[in-house]
């Protein structure tokens, strides 16, 4: 018991974004949790568990699950930070603000504590952000963001925009570490979030992980985890496993040496498991 009240506390830990908003560090993503029992478990297990954040997007389709958890977790909607995103067939500034509507209604929620645009369609992707930024105008929601955009969409939208994203969630492990992509987005002062923080799993039987994890007498996704949060990077990994979701949070009682961050580092491929946001529209 005391243990879980040490790790609730300590997983509290809050990124400032470019608005004042503490977006929480760590989070739960819900990326493929379809099965709505498995799925509302999962995420009343990690806010239990001391998770303050939790990432869906309306093409996950479990937004209503997210609102079910959250009312059935006994911790108020307030403590938590909830992040959503309008998909690609809904982009355009009218089609934006629809589909944000339809969020809000599934989650039952007010409010959303972060709305993105999921990946930058190439004709509409400004309009779409356009709209994100009168759902914040309207307190909607309590930040904007993007998600999966390049240093060239992020330019764009500074031309047009008034308020510039406080968030790009991308996709980054130590295959895909996105070096210059996190210094444009640090002297712009937007906060990343990543995506698929363990490559979705296929990290976990690198040796040099490995090596690194049984050093501190750690697994090899607490290590994954931990040089996301050093490297100052928002992480929202996706376990529906109760021990995987506790295993995922207890990542705050150590930490990796210079040397060790520069050896995970050095796996880096400029690999993705995913599509890159340039060919997602071709
Ligand atoms: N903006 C975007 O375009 C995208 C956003 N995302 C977001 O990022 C989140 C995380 O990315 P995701 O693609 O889900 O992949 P992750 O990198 O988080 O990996 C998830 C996989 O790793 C397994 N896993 C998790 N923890 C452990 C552990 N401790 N030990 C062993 N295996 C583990 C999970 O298995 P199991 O569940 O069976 O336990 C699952 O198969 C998503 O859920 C989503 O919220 C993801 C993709 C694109
Ligand atoms: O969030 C997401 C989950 O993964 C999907 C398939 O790769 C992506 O298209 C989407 O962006």
């Amino acid at each position: 018991m005391k243990g879980e009240i040490r790790l609730t506390l300590l997983i509290q830990s809050t990124k400032k974004l470019s608005n004042g908003v503490e977006m929480p560090r760590f989070g739960l993503g819900v990326y493929k949790m379809t099965e709505k029992e498995e799925a509302f478990n999962a995420m009343v297990t990690a806010i239990k568990s001391g998770y303050q954040a939790i990432d869906t997007a309306a093409v996950y389709q479990n937004e209503e699950e997210v609102g079910e958890a959250v009312r059935a977790s006994g911790t108020l909607r307030k403590e938590l930070f909830i992040t959503s995103k309008v998909w690609n067939t809904d982009q355009g500034y009218d089609e934006t603000l629809r589909a944000f509507e339809t969020t809000l209604n599934k989650l039952k929620f007010d409010y959303l504590d972060l709305y993105l645009t999921h990946w930058p369609h190439p004709e509409k992707f400004v309009d779409t952000y356009r709209a994100i930024e009168r759902l914040y105008d309207e307190k909607l929601i309590r930040a904007a963001g993007v998600s999966n955009h390049h240093q060239h969409h992020l330019e764009k939208l500074f031309a047009t925009a008034n308020v510039k994203p406080m968030v790009n969630q991308i996709e980054l492990h130590p295959n895909l570490c996105q070096v210059s992509l996190r210094e444009f987005c640090a002297e712009n002062d937007i906060a990343v979030t990543s995506w698929s923080p363990l490559a979705r799993g296929r990290l976990l039987d690198d040796q040099t992980l490995k090596g690194i994890a049984e050093k501190y007498g750690k697994t090899t996704a607490q290590v994954i985890i931990r040089w996301h949060l050093q490297h100052d990077l928002i992480v929202i990994p996706k376990s529906v496993t109760p021990e995987r979701i506790k295993e995922n949070a207890n990542v705050f009682d150590f930490e990796l040496t210079a040397e060790d961050m520069a050896n995970i580092d050095s796996l880096n491929k400029n690999e993705r498991t995913g599509t890159d946001p340039d060919k997602m529209f071709s």
